[in-house]
């Protein structure tokens, strides 16, 4: 186990180049079993998420090789084998595998998924997915068994607008019979590069990233060559980073448009951020406006960015309100930002903020945003170490964040607990 030890207090300026997107590329790995022969992709994030999604597949019989940033799935050899435990638990986009493996051998048993644990996070619309699909889904031991004689495409909508129902759904009717519609879809990014991916394996997906999708099932899927997205949560957090230490950053190798929420409430609080074709600069003011933030579904502020936008707003000057309206207690990093010295309370799915400065302690990272939380924190102190504890889980999402940081001029290094 190792921790990350802080020296804060200066400002982080410098470029960074940001990776492929955590949440594209582990829907994009277990989308690749639905081919008949090899996928690539490129950009490929290094994050821990992904390293297991690897395993998952090599465990089923896949192929996979890895070419700097680039990685080749030969899924030819591919078997439906149970997996109740083992790499499914580890992530929560093991819960990918169902949709992947029943669309691909019509039955599947995974082992119910593990991720960030911040609140419970139900997947009864997957389920109503795969049922309206016409498998039979049950529930036994904490592993999820799917069967279905034939996949028949179905008109489903969704009760909740989830990212994870919307891309599995997409996956088990991409092979299924007929047409499948799926309303009140989820319309994140992530979700477009899925069908993208899919597409260009030969599925027939019209209208991701808009609230209707319609897949017309195909009856094989090949390999091809694809570049994943770029990860807007890293790059938001970098952005939150530079605002916060008061630096001057190039983000560099984002999609602008996927930050506008982010952008526009930096911008409210003082904070000046200028697009530039596929890069983005943030430079810091000495004093900053108290906001509100409310976190949605895409378009709106993301709920990944909640827990370092709580850390950044500690910096304002008053009181701001930040309010969670995807998960109502993903809260967990506010005790800790109070060791720090924050001035923070939660009321319901609300966290008070009152401006002031942070101060070193030792922390715990109890989720991968709670951990970069709590980085971006120990990068504001002025006097003394900030260790974080926990980096396993921020190493699920943040590729090379030490190399990062440091090239940033940060004084930050992981140390053996
Ligand atoms: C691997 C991945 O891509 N993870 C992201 C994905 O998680 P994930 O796909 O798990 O999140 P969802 O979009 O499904 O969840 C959104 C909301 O719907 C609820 N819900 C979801 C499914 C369901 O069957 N029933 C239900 O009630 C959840 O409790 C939550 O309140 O989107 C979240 C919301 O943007 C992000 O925080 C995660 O980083
Ligand atoms: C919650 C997250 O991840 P996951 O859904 O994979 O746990 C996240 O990326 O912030």
């Amino acid at each position: 186990m190792e921790k990350l030890m802080i020296h804060g207090g200066r400002p982080l300026r410098g470029t960074v180049q940001i990776s492929g997107a955590k949440n594209s590329a582990i829907a994009l790995l277990p989308a690749a079993i639905l081919a008949e022969s090899e996928v690539a992709l490129d950009n490929l994030p290094h994050l821990s998420d992904v390293a297991v999604y690897t395993e998952i597949l090599e465990e089923l019989g896949a192929k996979v090789t890895w070419t700097n940033g680039q990685i080749k799935i030969d899924p030819s050899q591919i078997r439906s084998i149970p997996m109740p435990n083992g790499p499914v638990k580890k992530l929560r986009a093991s819960y990918y595998m169902m949709g992947a493996m029943l669309g691909r051998f019509g039955e599947a048993t995974i082992g119910l998924p593990g991720g960030c644990n911040f609140e419970p996070r139900p997947i009864d619309q997957h389920i109503k997915g795969f049922e309206a699909l016409g498998a039979t889904v049950t529930n036994e031991h904490g592993s999820i068994h799917l069967k279905a004689k034939e996949l028949r495409g179905a008109k489903i909508y969704l009760d909740v607008c989830s990212v994870g129902a919307t891309i599995n759904i997409m996956l088990a009717a991409a092979r299924a019979k007929g047409s499948t519609i799926i309303e009140n879809a989820a319309k994140e990014p992530e979700i477009i590069d899925v069908a993208t991916l899919l597409n260009s394996m030969g599925a027939s997906i019209k209208g991701a990233g808009t609230e209707t999708i319609r897949i017309e099932g195909v009856k094989e899927m090949s390999g091809c060559r694809h570049s994943i997205i770029p990860d807007r949560i890293q790059a938001g957090t970098y952005m939150i980073a530079a605002a916060a230490t008061r630096g001057d950053m190039i983000i560099d190798g984002v999609i602008p448009k996927h930050l506008e929420a982010l952008t526009a409430k930096l911008i409210e609080m003082g904070v000046t951020v200028e697009e530039i074709d596929e890069s983005i600069r943030v430079l810091g003011a000495p004093r900053y406006e108290h906001i509100d933030v409310k976190a949605l579904i895409y378009p709106g502020f993301p709920t990944d960015m909640q827990s370092p936008m709580t850390s950044l707003l500690t910096q304002a000057e008053g009181v701001s309100v930040l309010s969670d309206f995807v998960y109502s207690n993903r809260f967990k990093h506010v005790p800790e930002l109070v060791r720090m010295g924050a001035k923070i309370r939660v009321e319901g799915r609300s966290a008070i903020i009152e401006g002031g400065e942070l101060n070193a302690a030792k922390v715990k990272a109890t989720d991968l945003r709670a951990g970069a939380a709590l980085v971006i924190a120990g990068l504001t102190v002025k006097e003394g170490i900030t260790e974080v504890s926990g980096v396993e889980l921020i190493d699920r999402g943040y590729d090379n964040l030490v190399t990062n940081l440091r090239s940033l001029g940060a004084d930050v290094w992981r140390q053996a607990e």
